[in-house]
C-alpha cells in the first residue's frame, strides 16, 4: 500500500500483489473521516472473520497478530472535530464507512461460502473422475426441444445466433433441463430423434452414451463439443464408442476443474481488471482517459487502437510511470526485462497501432486523483483498466477470449449512440453475457444524439435482449455520455499540478465539484461545434454530470459490488456445473438402477442354466462314453460270432462249387478253397456293414443328445459311413497258406469211423473195405489181416491172398476217391480253420470293426463333449461378468444417488450466497 492511504483500518494493500493472500481478509474504508465506534466493532467482526466461515479455532483467533481480540480493550478515535457546517458530511462519511465495512463483511461470508463450494464441488468432480474409469459414465440426451412456435418470438435471434457460435462455448445460462433421458437406454420412455439414423439409434438397446445437439445447448459446463467438418455433431458422438465418450467426459471434467480451481484463485484475489471493449472508434479511449482524467491512450477519428492496453497504477511499477510493451509469443513478467521493452508514455501512440510487433502493452501511470474519486488508486481493490482494440471480423475472437479470461472482473462495453450495436457487438454481447452475468454499458457520444430520449430508449430494448441481467439493472449500468466533455490533463509524461491528489492547479475540472468557470482548456476534450456562452455551458455541465454520474456507478460496480464482478462468475459457474453433474449423476443413477435391475434377473435365469449345462455335461459325456462302448462291444460280438461260424461251418455251407469229377478234384479243391475264403470275405463285409449301421445310429444318438443339450449351438457334423473300413483287410489271402495237398482229397480218419458201419455189408466188401481201409489205416491194418485170416482160414488165405488184396485196394481206392466230394470240403474246411485260429482271425477282424466304430463315433462324441464344456465355460464366464456387473452397477447406483443428493445441496448452498440484494444498512445510501 503506497504511503497515499492514510485512511482508518487495517488494509494491507501492498502493491506487491504476492503478500495479498498471507493475510487475513481486509478492507479498506472509503473515504477520508475517521472510523467510528461502530464501524470499528466491524472491523473486529471482520478480524475474527477468517474469510472461511469460522473456521478458525479460538486459539488461532489469540494468536493472530493482526488484531489484539474482540474483548481487549481498544482505542476508539474520538471524532475529528468538525467545523461549523461540516456535520452533514462527517455523518455522510461515517455512514459510508459503516456501509463498506458491512459490504466487505458480506462479501466475505459469500466469498468463502463460494470457496467451500468450489473446494466441494472439486472433489465431487474428482471422483466422478475416478468412477468414470471405473464405470464409463452414460452422456444423456434429453427431449427435443419445444417447437420454434413455443419459442419468445424476442429470443428466436438470439437462440440463433447461439447456435451459429456454439464454438465460443460461453452460452447463455439455459434453464436446468427437466426430464433427461438417457438416448436410446432402457429408462422405457420415448425419445425424439433428430434423424432417422437417431431414430434407428433409440431402439431399446442399453449401451449407448450419447448426446444430441440439444444436450450440447442444455449442459452449461460438462458438454461435449465435437467438430467435424460436414458431419453433425450428434452424428459423430453418436458413432462414439462408449469408452471415447467417457474419455471425452473426462477431459471435460479436467477443464472443469482447472477452471474452477482459477476461479478460487480469482475470488481470492483483490484485485480487478475492467476491460473496456467495444465496436470501432466508439470512443472506448477517450472514455478511458476520461475516466483517468488524463489523456494517456491515443484518441482517433480513425480506427487506431490495435493492442490490448492495459492502464495500471504506477504504484504496480515502482512508482514509475512508463510502457511496457510485450512482444508477440512472451508472457509478460514485470521482474524480467526480457519478455517486454519499455517505452515513455508519449511513445504509446505508435506502440497501439503496431498489432504486428506486439501482442499487448502495460501502462504504469499515476492517477491524479483522490481515493474517493480515482479509480486506479481507490484504495480497496487494485484496479487495472485494459483498453482493448475495437471489434470488427478479425477482433471479435480476440477480445471474447480476452474477456473470458478469470481475471477479467468487469467488461465495460461502449457503444456508438449514433450507430447503436453492430452485429459484432451483439455477438460479442450475447456471448459474453453468460459468462459475466453483469456487462457495465457505456453509450457514447450521446452529444451527438438529437433525440435523446428514442436513442435511449432504442438502446435500452436492445440492452434487454442482449444482457437481460443488464438491463435489469440498467440505471446502475446503462449510461448515456458523452466521454470527449470530460476535461483530461494533457497527454505527456507528468501528472498536471505535481501529479498528486491534493496537487493545486491542476489545469483541469475536477468532477462533481462545482464549477463556475470554464477556463481551463488544457488538454479537456473539446466539444466540437457547441455553440459558445450559457447554452453551451449548460451542455457541458450536463455531459459532466452524467459522466459523475457513470463513474460513481462504475466505482460501485467494481468496487463496492465487485460481489457480483468477482463472486457471479464463480457463483454462475458452480450452479452450472452444479447443475450438469446433478443432471449426469441423476440420469447414471437411474441407468445404473437399470442396470442392476436387468442384471440380476439376468443372473436368476442364468444361475439354474449353468447348473443344468454343468450337469448335461457330465450325464451326456457318461452317456455318450457308454453308448459308444456298449456299440463297439455289440459289433465285437457279432463279428466274432458271424466270423466264428463262417468259418466252422464253411464245410457244411453250399458253396455253389460243383464237383467235376475225379479228374477234374484238384480244380475243384482249387475252387473250394476260392469259395471258402470269399464265403468268409463276405462274412466280414457283412459285419463291417453291421458295424456301419451301428456306428449311424449311433452318431444319430450323439446328434440328439446334442440337440438336447445344445440346442442352436450344436454344431452338427456330416456322418459318411462309407468312409468306414477303407483300410484293405484281404490281406488274408496272401497270409494264408492254404493250397490243397493230396492227403486233403481223401479223408482217412472218417473213414476208419465209418467201419463200423458197414460190418453187416458181404464178406468181400467188408474184407475189402477192411483191408482198404486197414491198409490206409496204419495200426488197424496188420489187426484186420488177421481178423481175416481166421475167418478164412490159412489155407485159404493163401490162395485168396492175392486176389483179395487186389480187390480191397481197387474197392478201398474206389471208396476213397467216391468219398472225395465229401472229404475235401471237410478237410479244406479243417485245415482252414487251424490256420485262422493260428491267425486269430476272428479276433482280431472282431477287434478291428469295433475299434473303427469306437473311432468313427468318438469324433462326434468329442465335438459334443467339447461343445458342452464350452457352453458350461460360456455360461460360467457370463455368470462371473454378469456378477462383475451386478457388483459395478450397484457401486455406481450408491455413487451416483449420492452424487445426486451432494451436488444437489451444495447446488442450494451456492443458491443462497446472495450476490444480488445490497448488504443491510447501505440501501438507504445508495438507493439514490
Ligand atoms: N462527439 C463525440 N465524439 C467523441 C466522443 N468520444 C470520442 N469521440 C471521438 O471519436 C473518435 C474515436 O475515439 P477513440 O477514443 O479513438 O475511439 P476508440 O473506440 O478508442 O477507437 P479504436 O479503439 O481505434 O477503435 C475520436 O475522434 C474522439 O474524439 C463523444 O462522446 N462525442
Amino acid at each position: 500500500m503506497s504511503e497515499n492511504n492514510t485512511h482508518s483500518g487495517d488494509f494491507d494493500g501492498a502493491g506487491d500483489s504476492s503478500s495479498r493472500h498471507q493475510g487475513p481478509p481486509q478492507y479498506m474504508t472509503v473515504g477520508s473521516g475517521s472510523t467510528s465506534e461502530a464501524a470499528a466493532r466491524l472491523q473486529a467482526m471482520l478480524d475474527t472473520d477468517s474469510g472461511y466461515g469460522g473456521s478458525i479455532t479460538g486459539e488461532g483467533m489469540s494468536e493472530n497478530p493482526w488484531h489484539a481480540g474482540p474483548l481487549e480493550d481498544r482505542y476508539t478515535p474520538a471524532h475529528t472535530p468538525l467545523l461549523p457546517g461540516e456535520t452533514n458530511a462527517a455523518a455522510e462519511n461515517e455512514r459510508r464507512v459503516l456501509a463498506s465495512h458491512v459490504h466487505q463483511l458480506f462479501y466475505n461470508q459469500n466469498r468463502t461460502a463460494l470457496g467451500r463450494a468450489i473446494g466441494e464441488t472439486v472433489e465431487r468432480l474428482k471422483d466422478l473422475q475416478r468412477m468414470n474409469t471405473k464405470w464409463p459414465a452414460h452422456y444423456p440426451t434429453i427431449k427435443a426441444p419445444a417447437p420454434p412456435s413455443a419459442i419468445p418470438q424476442r429470443m428466436r435471434p438470439a437462440i440463433a445466433k447461439a447456435d451459429s457460435h456454439s464454438d465460443l462455448s460461453i452460452n447463455q445460462a439455459p434453464p436446468r433441463p427437466q426430464a433427461p433421458k438417457r438416448a436410446g437406454t432402457s429408462l422405457g420412455e420415448h425419445t425424439s430423434s433428430e434423424s432417422s439414423k437417431d431414430a434407428e439409434l433409440q431402439e431399446p438397446k442399453l449401451e449407448p452414451r450419447l448426446v444430441t445437439a440439444d444436450l450440447a445447448k442444455q449442459f452449461s459446463v460438462l458438454k461435449i463439443e465435437l467438430k467435424m467438418e460436414g458431419v453433425h455433431q450428434t452424428e459423430i458422438v453418436h458413432s462414439l464408442e462408449r469408452q471415447s465418450v467417457a474419455s471425452l467426459l473426462d477431459n471435460q471434467i479436467h477443464r472443469s476443474i482447472r477452471h474452477l480451481f482459477s476461479l478460487r484463485d480469482r475470488i481470492e484475489d483483490t484485485s480487478s481488471k475492467v476491460l473496456v471493449t467495444g465496436d470501432l472508434n466508439a470512443g472506448k479511449s477517450t472514455f478511458c482517459n476520461a475516466l483517468l482524467r488524463r489523456k494517456v491512450l491515443p484518441e482517433d477519428q480513425q480506427p487506431c487502437t490495435s493492442i490490448f492496453c492495459e492502464v495500471l497504477d504506477v504504484r504496480e511499477n515502482s512508482g514509475v510511470e512508463e510502457v511496457h510493451a510485450i512482444p508477440h509469443g512472451l508472457v509478460y513478467n514485470r521482474h524480467d526485462e526480457s519478455t517486454y521493452q519499455v517505452f515513455a508514455l508519449k511513445q504509446l501512440e505508435d506502440i497501439v497501432v503496431d498489432a504486428d510487433r506486439w501482442s499487448q502493452c502495460k501502462v504504469f501511470i499515476k492517477d491524479i486523483r483522490s481515493v474517493d474519486t480515482s479509480l486506479l488508486n481507490n484504495g480497496v481493490v487494485d484496479i487495472a483498466l485494459i483498453d482493448a482494440p475495437g471489434l470488427n471480423n478479425d477482433s471479435l475472437k480476440t477480445t471474447a477470449v480476452f474477456a473470458r479470461q478469470e481475471e477479467i472482473d468487469v467488461v465495460v462495453f461502449v457503444v456508438s449512440a449514433a450507430n447503436h450495436f453492430t452485429l459484432s457487438a451483439k455477438e460479442f454481447i450475447f456471448n459474453a453475457a453468460r459468462e459475466k452475468a453483469y456487462m457495465f454499458m457505456v453509450v457514447n457520444g450521446f452529444d451527438n444524439i438529437r433525440d435523446k430520449k428514442r436513442c435511449q430508449e432504442m438502446i435500452l430494448k436492445q440492452v434487454a435482449h442482449l444482457s437481460p441481467a443488464t438491463f435489469k439493472e440498467s440505471s446502475e449500468l446503462v449510461h448515456f455520455v458523452s466521454s470527449n466533455a470530460i476535461p483530461v490533463a494533457p497527454p505527456g509524461g507528468d501528472a498536471p499540478g505535481g501529479g498528486g491528489p491534493s496537487g493545486g492547479g491542476s489545469g483541469f475540472e475536477e468532477p462533481g465539484k462545482p464549477e463556475d468557470d470554464d477556463s481551463e482548456t488544457s488538454g479537456k476534450h473539446g466539444e466540437p461545434g457547441s455553440p459558445p456562452g450559457g447554452k453551451g455551458k449548460g451542455k457541458a455541465r450536463e455531459a459532466q454530470d452524467d459522466f459523475n454520474e457513470l463513474e460513481a456507478s462504475l466505482r460501485r460496480f467494481v468496487l463496492e459490488k465487485r460481489a457480483r464482478s468477482k463472486l457471479a462468475p464463480a457463483k454462475t459457474y458452480l450452479l452450472n456445473v452444479l447443475g450438469d453433474l446433478n443432471t449426469l449423476a441423476s440420469v447414471n443413477q437411474e441407468v445404473a438402477q437399470n442396470e442392476l435391475n436387468r442384471v440380476t434377473s439376468e443372473l436368476q435365469s442364468l444361475e439354474p442354466e449353468y447348473e443344468k449345462s454343468k450337469r448335461a455335461c457330465t450325464e451326456a459325456s457318461d452317456e455318450v462314453a457308454t453308448s459308444t462302448e456298449q456299440t463297439a462291444q455289440e459289433v465285437y460280438e457279432l463279428t466274432r460270432n458271424a466270423i466264428n461260424a463262417a468259418v466252422y461251418k464253411a464245410a457244411d455251407e453250399n458253396l455253389g462249387v460243383p464237383y467235376p469229377g475225379v479228374f477234374g478234384a484238384y480244380g475243384y479243391a482249387d475252387d473250394l478253397r476260392i469259395a471258402m475264403l470269399q464265403h468268409i470275405a463276405s462274412t466280414v463285409s457283412w459285419c463291417e456293414e453291421r458295424g456301419r449301421e451301428k456306428t449311424v445310429s449311433g452318431v444319430s444318438a450323439i446328434k440328439s443328445l446334442g440337440m438336447m443339450h445344445l440346442g442352436d449351438q450344436y454344431v452338427d457334423l456330416t456322418f459318411r459311413s462309407d468312409k468306414m473300413f477303407r483300410s484293405r483287410k484281404d490281406a488274408l489271402t496272401r497270409q494264408l497258406e492254404f493250397e490243397p495237398e493230396f492227403w486233403d482229397f481223401f479223408d482217412f480218419p472218417n473213414l476208419w469211423e465209418r467201419q463200423e458201419k458197414m460190418a453187416s455189408t458181404s464178406m468181400a466188401v467188408t474184407v475189402a473195405g477192411v483191408v482198404g481201409g486197414r491198409m490206409l489205416g496204419g495200426v488197424g491194418w496188420l489187426d484186420g489181416a488177421l481178423t481175416t485170416m481166421k475167418v478164412v482160414g490159412p489155407n485159404n488165405m493163401k490162395r485168396l491172398f492175392l486176389p483179395g488184396l487186389i480187390l480191397a485196394g481197387i474197392l478201398g481206392v474206389s471208396y476213397a476217391i467216391n468219398s472225395i466230394p465229401q472229404s475235401l470240403p471237410r478237410r479244406l474246411s479243417a485245415k482252414l480253420s487251424a490256420q485262422l485260429a493260428q491267425l486269430d482271425y476272428t479276433h482280431t477282424n472282431a477287434t478291428r470293426i469295433s475299434a473303427e466304430v469306437r473311432r468313427a463315433l468318438r469324433y462326434p462324441a468329442d465335438k459334443l463333449r467339447e461343445g458342452l464344456q464350452r457352453n458350461m465355460e460360456n455360461l460360467q464366464e457370463q455368470k462371473r461378468e454378469t456378477v462383475k456387473t451386478q457388483k459395478e452397477s450397484e457401486t455406481a447406483r450408491k455413487y451416483f444417488s449420492n452424487l445426486v443428493r451432494d451436488s444437489s445441496d451444495i447446488r442450494t448452498r451456492v443458491q443462497r450466497v446472495d450476490l444480488e440484494g445490497p448488504a443491510p444498512g447501505i440501501g438507504a445510501h445508495y438507493g439514490a
